[in-house]
């Protein structure tokens, strides 16, 4: 039976409260049913939201938006921690679209009624798309601008001018616009933290309490990430909210809805890189992957690296262009590129430390690594860059930590990537055991050093969401016989390489740079130097002979499924939880054993049945 929430109900969860726990759970049980059918018209939203929100081919409300949206609609300040991909963008944005509607029908006087902030300029993108897409039947009723484009502060200002009915931005930008009179928060009526725990961490609290500050009294908040602190909330719940509802839905999520599978491989420093190699040439994981690596050299490296055996794949990090990286999210979500190779800085530069204080294990030297921190922050690179959050990755098909982060929560957000809106997805994390850390200097990195410490971590912290990680082991008898093609890719990937794909890079962006096309007509010796430079570059020597994969590598099985063309991907599965195996790798691996393939037994590289890449 549907029922439709109406503003006075309390949401369904404070529902079935009774004496006996065996009827309390059947009646939580059928209220969660009869919620599941809840449609968006019964959640009391304006019909030309539901028609964008059909168009979007979005059939019922998520968990999230089916609690958070009445709350919001009630005028409630929300707090709210749900899973990553479980649909908060649309439980945010649509009472933001509805409560300007609403007010457009008595009064048309235009104002910046919701302002939403964000921690990067990609998912400012991300937003302001979503918004057009919910808006797309009300656009006259609706308008939004969002403040970080790389744009003249005179077109910026001429964009606010308008009027936008909403506002997306990063905080630093928002209080630049504010600040310069350019935007006007006044009758702000809806303010929006979205990753709220990462808005509102150190980079960017200057900006927020000057924020905080401009916002005139009685502005409705809805705060939401997937991971929230308890230190966090208590900051968040003083700053911004009056009293806020604490929707707390992670640990909602039953073990049986979880389409996530979640491995980790411990393993040498430079086996990690001949895992990848077979993982990727072998075609082991098949569709779209994101890489996540420690930092803008290890992306450059790791893409050389793959080049030389073909497996092509293209690189987000700081150092590029805004408008490059939406251009490269954007073509990945079309299907044009499989693999990215993002480094993940904002990780690396945020650690661990409020993670470490929560456990009450925070080893000290804290305030001395935030200076060191905002000080690396400095320089060419963009501070507001980010993709491990929000970003809407289409169709990830796995999430590979080749360095892993170095909290938890990074974590949750990198692997949160795959898997969305109900999507299956694998998440495999290499961890280096301390015994091996530093051992094999040339790909050593220092972010590694506490891998084992971070992964305990993220154990107990996916613990609290219903959800586990397996061991993974890999065969090293058929791994050595790749060995030797690794090591003469590694060394034909040298540091002369690497800053020269990395200048080429920015040296390829100036040229397409629409903001120096002028520039360039103007002073066409200036475009050829850059040009010639180009060609110059030294770049990394290509081997032949690592493009392809000999046959008299692969055993014999193999063999015979790669000339019947037959077999293609070799998908990671796991085999009963009885059937276990002595993983060979490292000597002493006690992981599970893998149904591959169909019904095959053993892990993927035990079996090779796979394809090669052409
Ligand atoms: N009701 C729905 N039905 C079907 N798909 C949905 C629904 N709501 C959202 N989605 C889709 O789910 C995907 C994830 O949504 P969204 O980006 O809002 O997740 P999120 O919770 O904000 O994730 P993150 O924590 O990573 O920011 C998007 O592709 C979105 O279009």
């Amino acid at each position: 039976m549907k029922r439709k929430l109406n503003q006075d109900d309390e949401p369904p969860a404070a529902v079935g409260v009774t004496a006996e726990p065996e009827k309390k759970k059947e009646k939580k049980e059928k209220v969660v049913e009869e919620e599941k059918e809840l449609s968006f018209a019964e959640l009391g939203l304006d019909p030309r939201l539901i028609q964008a929100v059909a168009k979007q081919g979005f059939e019922n409300p998520t968990l999230v938006q089916r609690r958070a949206i009445p709350l919001a609609l009630k005028g409630e300040d929300v707090l709210c921690k749900a899973k990553t991909g479980s649909g908060k963008t649309a439980a945010y944005v649509l009472p933001v679209l509805e409560g300007v509607l609403g007010r457009k029908k008595t009064d048309t006087t235009p104002y910046t009624a919701g302002l939403i902030l964000v921690p990067t300029r990609e998912l400012a993108d991300q937003v302001h798309k979503a918004i057009e897409e919910f808006s797309a039947f009300c656009a006259r009723d609706v308008t939004a601008a969002k403040l970080t484009e790389n744009v003249s502060d005179a077109v910026q200002r001429s964009l606010l001018a308008n009027v936008p009915d909403v506002v997306v931005s990063t905080p630093a930008r928002a209080w630049k616009s504010v600040e310069s009179g350019a935007l006007s928060l006044d009758k702000l009526k809806y303010l929006v933290l979205d990753e709220a725990d990462l808005v509102l961490s150190y980079g960017y609290d200057e900006d927020m309490e000057n924020l905080s500050r401009s916002l005139p009294k009685g502005v409705q908040t809805t705060m939401m990430s997937a991971t929230l602190l308890s230190a966090e909330l208590d900051t968040l719940k003083g700053i911004f909210c009056r009293n806020p509802t604490l929707l707390d839905l992670n640990e909602e999520f039953g073990a049986e809805d979880e389409k996530l599978t979640q491995y980790y491989v411990k393993c040498g420093e430079d086996d990690k890189w001949l895992i990848s190699y077979l993982i990727f040439k072998l075609q082991l994981i098949k569709g779209p992957c994101l890489i996540f690596v420690a930092d803008i050299d290890r992306s450059y490296r790791l893409k050389l690296f793959f080049e030389q055996f073909s497996i092509r794949s293209c690189i987000l990090n700081s150092e590029l262009p805004v408008n490059t990286r939406i251009k490269v999210i954007e073509e990945f979500n079309r299907g044009i590129y499989d693999i990215i190779i993002a480094s993940d800085e904002r990780s690396e530069v945020f650690g661990d430390e409020k993670e470490e204080k929560e456990g009450g294990e925070e080893e000290g030297g804290g305030e001395e690594k935030k200076k060191k921190n905002r000080g690396e922050r400095k320089g060419k690179r963009d501070e507001e860059y980010g993709v491990s959050r929000g970003i809407d990755f289409k169709n990830v098909a796995a999430v590979v930590n080749f360095d892993l982060p170095t909290s938890a929560s990074s974590y949750t957000h990198r692997i949160g990537r795959t898997a969305r809106a109900g999507r299956t997805g694998i998440a495999i994390s290499f961890v280096i055991p301390k015994d091996l850390y530093g051992k094999h200097k040339p790909t050593s990195i220092k972010s590694c050093e506490r891998d084992e410490k971070v992964l305990a971590k993220i154990v107990r912290a996916q613990a609290k969401m219903n959800r586990k990680l397996d061991p993974y082991n890999f065969s090293k008898e058929q791994m050595e016989a790749f060995r030797y093609r690794m090591n003469d890719a590694l060394r034909a990937v040298t540091k002369v390489a690497i800053r020269e794909a990395r200048t080429r890079e920015l040296r390829q962006e100036l040229l397409r740079s629409e903001t120096l096309k002028r520039y360039f007509e103007e002073n066409p010796a200036e475009l050829s130097h850059l040009r010639h430079d180009g060609e110059l570059g030294h770049k990394a020597r290509q081997q032949a002979h690592l493009k392809h994969v000999p046959d008299y590598l692969l055993p014999k099985e193999a063999k015979k499924e790669l000339t019947k063309g037959s077999v293609g991907f070799v998908p990671f599965k796991k085999l009963d939880k009885d059937k276990k195996h002595k993983g060979k790798f490292g000597g002493k691996g006690k992981g599970r054993s893998f149904k591959v393939g169909g019904g095959r037994k053993g892990d993927p590289l035990k079996t090779f049945k796979v394809r090669r890449k052409k």
